[in-house]
């Protein structure tokens, strides 16, 4: 069948190359020509993993083109997916859904017969029921746009394995479960494929839950990252190990060990400005009291960061004037070239700021980090970041750091410190190897007898 995606961005270009790999005609909508242009010659304008081979074969077999232009686009299919971004406002919380509105305005008045538009970008909800609004004021006289809602669930880093073999299809129609209507024939021909090949739950609910169900998710999932990483500060505080609490309580199948992974925090372009958005919708609803351990989710997080620029400035004698410490990660998280509201970068800019002569590597996110903070250094290998670094600290836990020879390190840096942000690393191994080994929420044990740490805060594991 014949479909759009309008925005293409990490969500929308996924999308649509994995919507033309099931065997559909796909034409990807965007704004911007240069993004356009390069998907148009078959190149994915960032890193993810499988997406360029798919991207390629489809462009080159002619069933995926990219265009700029709405009229093409409102002529080319009946249905139409929104991946367009909802970024947090400026100065508030609350998500700016300008973007799909202008899609939904934009379109609608181009349509020449019934279509339907299915929302896929994170919204708060009510925003399906009011760009229906949009449609309907927009449209010529007898034709139907149907809004409805697809929330998508995919992780960056494995986009292309969570679209064609999704957990589960959650699809919000305006009658619920009971409708039958042309946005019901269509979403369910589009995922047919999916379904044939590596069936998956389908819950087709309301439009409202559909929503909900999506920014809950994500609010889920910041939640028990904040969770460990509280109890990492306690960790912290008491000499105990949050690696080892974590794989304890994680082997109960109602906790579970995904997602406990302590140290950094959350950051990308999602899980921070979905929780905010929800608290201020929430707030909106009249319901803002149900939301507020959000705000303490949020903190949490943004805490983590500061306490790895306090271990870094305790590594370093009390001060960073005068040292250099090599940041090991740019990416919100490895697998994945997205800066937006990276820990990684967040740190490199706090130590930057405090004096410390910063040195960042990243195998992927380098471009991106140098547009977004252009004052910080970089090097073009972690080796050579760490080269006279008095201290190397991993913020990102991509595999090739992981797997980093600490005496390969050691013949170039100028100390032998290694933090961890990410508890990803090898430490009895840096340590045999003559490292001073520290990382979040790993504190030592506590004496026998004593009551108290060994050492408050933070202390080599
Ligand atoms: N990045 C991810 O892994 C996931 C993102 N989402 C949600 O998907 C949405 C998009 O996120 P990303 O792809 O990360 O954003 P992005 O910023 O990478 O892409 C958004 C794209 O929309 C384009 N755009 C803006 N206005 C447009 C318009 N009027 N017409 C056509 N194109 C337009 C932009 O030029 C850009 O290419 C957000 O709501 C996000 O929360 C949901 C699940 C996963
Ligand atoms: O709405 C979205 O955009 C997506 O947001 C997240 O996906 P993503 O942002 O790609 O990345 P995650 O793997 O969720 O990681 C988010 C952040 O949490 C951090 N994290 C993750 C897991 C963990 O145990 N600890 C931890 O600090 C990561 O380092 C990263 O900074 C969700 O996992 C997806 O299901 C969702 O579709």
């Amino acid at each position: 069948m014949r479909m759009t995606v309008f925005g293409t961005g990490y969500l929308g270009a996924t999308h649509a190359a994995c919507m033309a790999e099931l065997g559909h005609e796909v034409l990807g909508v965007d704004v911007d020509e240069a993004k356009i242009e390069r998907l148009r010659r078959g190149e994915v304008p960032f890193y993810e993993p499988g997406l360029p081979e798919i991207l390629r074969k489809h462009v080159d077999s002619g069933r995926l083109k990219f265009t700029t232009d709405y009229a093409e686009a409102a002529e080319f299919a009946d249905l139409h997916f929104i991946g367009v971004g909802t970024p947090q406002r400026k100065g508030e919380f609350a998500a700016d859904t300008t973007y799909v509105e202008d899609v939904v305005a934009r379109l609608s008045p181009l349509l020449t017969r019934d279509a339907v538009l299915v929302g896929k970008s994170t919204v708060p909800v009510g925003t399906a029921v009011r760009l229906q609004g949009i449609a309907d004021w927009h449209v010529r006289s007898g034709v139907r746009a149907e809004v409805v809602w697809n929330p998508e669930f995919l992780r960056e880093g494995f986009a292309v394995k969570d679209t064609l073999t999704p957990d589960r299809i959650v699809i919000g129609l305006p009658g619920g479960e009971q409708e039958q209507s042309l946005a019901r024939e269509l979403v369910d021909e589009a995922y047919a494929p999916i379904l044939e090949s590596d069936p998956c739950p389908v819950i087709v609910t309301d439009l409202a839950t559909s929503e909900l169900v999506k920014v809950s998710a994500n609010a889920f999932l910041a939640t028990k990252i904040s969770f460990i990483n509280a109890v990492s500060e306690v960790c912290e505080a008491a000499g105990a190990d949050v690696t080892v609490l974590a794989d304890a309580i994680g082997m109960d199948p109602r906790i579970g060990r995904r997602f406990l992974g302590a140290g950094l925090g959350f950051g990308g372009g999602c899980l921070p400005k979905d929780i905010r958005a929800f608290m201020a919708r929430a707030g909106e609803l009249g319901a803002d009291e149900a939301m507020t351990f959000l705000r303490e989710v949020d903190s949490i997080n943004m805490r983590r960061r500061e306490r790895m620029v306090d271990l870094t400035v305790e590594a370093c004698g009390g001060t960073l004037i005068g040292k250099t410490v090599a940041v090991l990660g740019a990416a919100f998280k490895p697998n994945s070239d997205d800066v937006r509201d990276s820990p990684a970068l967040n740190v490199a800019g706090m130590l930057s700021l405090k004096g410390a002569q910063t040195v960042v590597f990243d195998p992927q996110a380098l471009d991106n980090a140098r547009a977004l903070f252009p004052t910080l250094g970089y090097a073009e290998s972690a080796l050579q970041a760490c080269d006279g670094a008095d201290v190397v600290l991993v913020a990102t836990e991509w595999a090739e750091f992981v797997e980093l020879d600490p005496a390969a390190v050691a013949e170039v840096a100028r100390g032998r410190i290694l933090l961890d942000g990410r508890n990803c690393m090898p430490g009895d191994t840096w340590r045999e190897a003559g490292w001073t080994y520290r990382a979040l929420g790993r504190g030592v044990p506590v004496r026998a007898g004593s009551g108290t740490p060994a050492r408050a805060g933070l202390v080599t594991a």
